[in-house]
């Protein structure tokens, strides 16, 4: 029988640097809770369970984490079943934030640690399995009295990280037993079917981050390709890595002799770095070809068999005609198939609660379509806008989740209901959502995990109904890459993206002229432009979008006379620019005519009473051209 003093002189002998007979990994490990940690096998001491607002807060970070994980846990669970084995899934700080385990045993996992919340980092728990696992970045086995506190010394657990789509260690998973055989060897079995489950959730992760880029999965043997491949890498549209797995990192940095524990090496450098081809062969790997012919070559020689799957396209025609979108939705724009594309799915998304993101040019109208997509999702609640951007940083906590009476000095005495708060029931609207400091990120993924607030000063959160809907002028995405913006809450905020076109690139421009001519008609005349005030307003590059032309026309309207916006009316570099290129308004309404023809020349010949080779002259002559 191995006693406790035993044990104590055993980690002493390590300590002295002399010989014992245990694996390698164990003794760094007890070396690291010696000279590192600074923990003192005599003293012992039960697991530690973190404060219920902790572990929940562990817990919410690792919601998509657990949501991809869940199937992968459920069947390793059924695969050791009658075993009287647990799962603990533990997150990079080694707080177990699922579990699944025999609720006969409940109350002794629980006093073990082996249990929702119990945090199992090495410089608390000393040498366990999720500890040096999180420390070692490697699947193992901590035996019995491998554990250096004594406490967990009839606890035989297994454990094998599980590294996110950029190469970084993110969770742990672990099984474990109460009490198991002497052998060490038992545990062969556990440490295989863990390792694989592990490969298999991160499969599972980086398919669903990818869902528009290239996924490349490998096997050494091409029976296994297609069902349990060993390795996987994702490849954007331009050819560059994007996301791997563990078993995608290790073959990345072998074929370019480089560290696997250095993903930032490998994440955006093209393919063609480490294998034999380039992005426009991965058509090629499809199932189309037999499994046996999909052959690639790392460049340090390493044949494998490859499974390359192709992106979702991201846009689907509408099967919905015009009529059939909500008339808020529908007031947006005029009806060229790629807007009535964009409005039916918004319409689409409306309906269902769902989180969006809106992505587009300052200007192009993010707000405005914000508006019209809550106007037609028939919530009872008000519309809150809030311009993440605008609001000072000292403010922003108290302005969103509120304050209670008192709770800082200048704060009213009745304390105020924060925008989060006002939107119950409706929509908030996050404007500039990527300008949003982190810390207040992090606030701000509690309350859409949680749904509820806790106000500035108090203590009791109170529960709220929100839709959220967000948008930014820069592409998050980067912002995500760069550190700038946590990933979790870039993918609560985007269950799905709406990208607004910039206006120079709107098939519907003269729709949307003709929306801001009538906003700015006064009483019963309605303005117009004259066509050659049309032709200098399309020529224009719109850098500022909608709202940019909204204050040309406020100009034009101001300045015109008899309703009519003249060149001459337009804010100067407009008209400017209509002057220089020698448009008069015989070019200018060719222009327009020929837009109006959809550039026939035939059809605008016919129109203006010309032959074809007269209107290709003067196209020529005022230096028209098809804008597309
Ligand atoms: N589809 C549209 N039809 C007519 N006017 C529009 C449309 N979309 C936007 N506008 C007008 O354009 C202006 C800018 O719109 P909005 O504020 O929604 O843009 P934004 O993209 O949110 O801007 P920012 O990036 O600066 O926050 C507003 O005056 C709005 O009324």
């Amino acid at each position: 029988m191995f006693s406790h003093s035993d044990h104590i002189r055993e980690i002493e002998r390590v300590g002295r640097g002399l010989p014992v007979s245990r694996d390698d990994m164990v003794v760094k490990s007890w070396l690291r809770c010696l000279e590192h940690h600074r923990l003192d096998p005599a003293q012992t001491c039960e697991a530690y369970i973190v404060p219920e607002p902790r572990f929940k807060e562990h817990r919410q970070q690792s919601e998509d984490l657990i949501n991809i994980a869940r199937s992968g846990l459920e069947h390793l669970f059924r695969q050791v079943a009658g075993q009287n084995y647990v799962l603990l899934l533990s997150d990079r700080q080694g707080v177990t934030v699922e579990f699944l385990g025999d609720p006969l045993f409940d109350n002794n996992l629980r006093k073990a640690g082996l249990y929702l919340g119990s945090e199992w980092s090495e410089w608390r728990a000393g040498t366990c399995a999720v500890g040096a696992c999180l420390e070692t970045g490697e699947a193992l086995t901590i035996h019995q009295t491998d554990h250096f506190d004594n406490t967990h010394t009839p606890l035989s657990c297994t454990a094998a990280p599980i590294y996110d789509a950029r190469g970084e260690l993110s969770a742990v998973l672990d099984i474990s037993l109460l009490s198991s055989p002497i052998q060490k060897a038992s545990q062969n079995l556990a440490l295989h079917l863990v390792t694989a489950t592990a490969r298999r959730i991160e499969l599972a992760n980086l398919m669903a981050q990818a869902p528009h880029q290239w996924v490349l999965r490998f096997s050494r043997s091409p029976e296994f390709l297609d069902v349990d491949p060993e390795a996987a890498i994702s490849i954007d549209s331009l050819g560059r890595i994007a996301g791997m797995t563990h078993g995608g990192a290790k073959i990345l940095a072998r074929s370019t002799g480089r560290d696997w524990r250095d993903p930032r090496q490998l994440i955006g450098e093209p393919v063609s770095r480490f294998f034999d081809m380039e992005i426009d062969d991965l058509p090629d790997l499809t199932r189309r070809r037999p499994t046996q012919e999909r052959l690639v070559f790392a460049r340090d020689g390493n044949a494998l068999f490859a499974h390359a799957i192709e992106p979702h396209s991201r846009t689907r025609a509408p099967a919905v005609s015009r009529e059939q979108i909500p008339p808020p939705l529908r007031r947006l724009g005029g009806d060229a198939p790629e807007i009535v594309s964009l409005q039916v799915k918004a319409a689409k998304l409306a309906r269902t609660g769902l989180p969006i993101l809106i992505q587009g040019e300052t200007g192009t109208g993010k707000e405005h379509l914000a508006r019209a997509i809550h106007e037609g999702s028939g919530l009872k609640g008000q519309f809150v806008a809030i311009n993440c951007a605008a609001i000072p940083e000292q403010l922003i906590e108290s302005e969103l989740f509120g304050y209670l009476p008192g709770a800082f000095t200048g704060a009213s005495a009745k304390g105020r209901k924060g925008l989060i708060e006002q939107a119950d029931g409706g929509t908030l609207f996050l404007d500039e959502i990527g300008d949003m400091p982190l810390v207040l990120q992090s606030r701000l993924l509690r309350v859409l995990a949680e749904a509820e607030v806790l106000p500035v000063g108090g203590s009791v959160p109170r529960p709220v109904q929100i839709r959220v809907v967000s948008a930014s002028h820069r592409p998050l995405q980067t912002l995500v890459a760069q550190g700038a913006f946590r990933e979790d809450l870039y993918y609560r905020l985007n269950a799905a993206t709406l990208s607004l076109p910039a206006l120079r690139d709107r098939p519907d421009f003269e729709w949307i002229v003709a929306q801001i001519l009538a906003r700015h008609s006064y009483g019963e005349r309605e303005l117009t432009l004259s066509p050659a005030a049309l032709v200098a307003l399309k020529s224009h590059d719109w850098p500022g979008n909608i709202r940019e032309l909204d204050n040309a026309i406020a100009v034009g309207a101001a300045l015109a006379e008899n309703c009519v916006v003249e060149i001459g009316d337009l804010p100067d570099h407009l008209a400017a620019k209509a002057g220089a290129a020698g448009m008069g308004d015989a070019g200018a309404a060719l222009g327009l005519m020929l837009s109006a023809c959809g550039w026939n020349i035939s059809e605008a010949a016919r129109r203006l009473g010309l032959d074809r080779s007269t209107v290709h002259r003067q196209i020529k002559r005022y230096r028209l051209k098809q804008k597309h």
